[in-house]
C-alpha cells in the first residue's frame, strides 16, 4: 500500500508546494461539504440540544483517525488536533442546522414522562 505521506514530492518552489495544496483542496472541500451533509441528518436525527456533542464519539473518532494517521505516515498529534478543531465546528453547525430546522417545523422531541 502506497503511504499517504509517500506521495508527496520533493518540490523546489513555493509554486509547487501550492500547485499541490490546490489540488489536493479540491479533494478535501467536497468531502467536508459532504460530511457536513451529515451533521444536518445528525441535528434531525438527535432533534435534542443535549444530545449534539457527544464526549463518548469524540473520542471514538479521535482514536481511530490517529490510527488511521498513523498508517498513512501522518503525524497522529496533528490529526488529532484538526479533527478535535474540525468537530467542534461540526457540533457548531449542527447546533446552528438544529435551530434552522426548528425555525422550518420540526417539532422538538416529545419530553419523556
Ligand atoms: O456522531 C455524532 O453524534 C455527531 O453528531 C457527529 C460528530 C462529528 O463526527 O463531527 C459531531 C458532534 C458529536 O459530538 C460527535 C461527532
Amino acid at each position: 500500500m502506497t503511504r499517504a505521506i509517500d506521495k508527496v514530492p520533493h518540490c523546489n518552489t513555493m509554486a509547487e508546494v501550492r500547485a499541490g495544496v490546490n489540488a489536493l483542496d479540491d479533494l478535501l472541500v467536497p468531502l467536508l461539504v459532504e460530511r457536513s451533509g451529515y451533521m444536518t441528518q445528525a441535528a434531525r436525527v438527535k432533534n435534542d440540544e443535549s444530545l449534539v456533542r457527544d464526549e463518548a464519539r469524540i473520542e471514538t473518532i479521535v482514536q481511530r483517525v490517529r490510527a488511521k494517521a498513523l498508517a498513512q505516515g501522518g503525524d497522529p498529534a496533528l490529526i488529532e488536533r484538526i479533527y478535535r478543531a474540525l468537530m467542534e465546528c461540526s457540533i457548531a453547525y449542527e447546533h446552528d442546522e438544529l435551530a434552522r430546522l426548528r425555525a422550518a417545523g420540526l417539532a422538538p422531541k416529545k419530553e419523556h414522562a
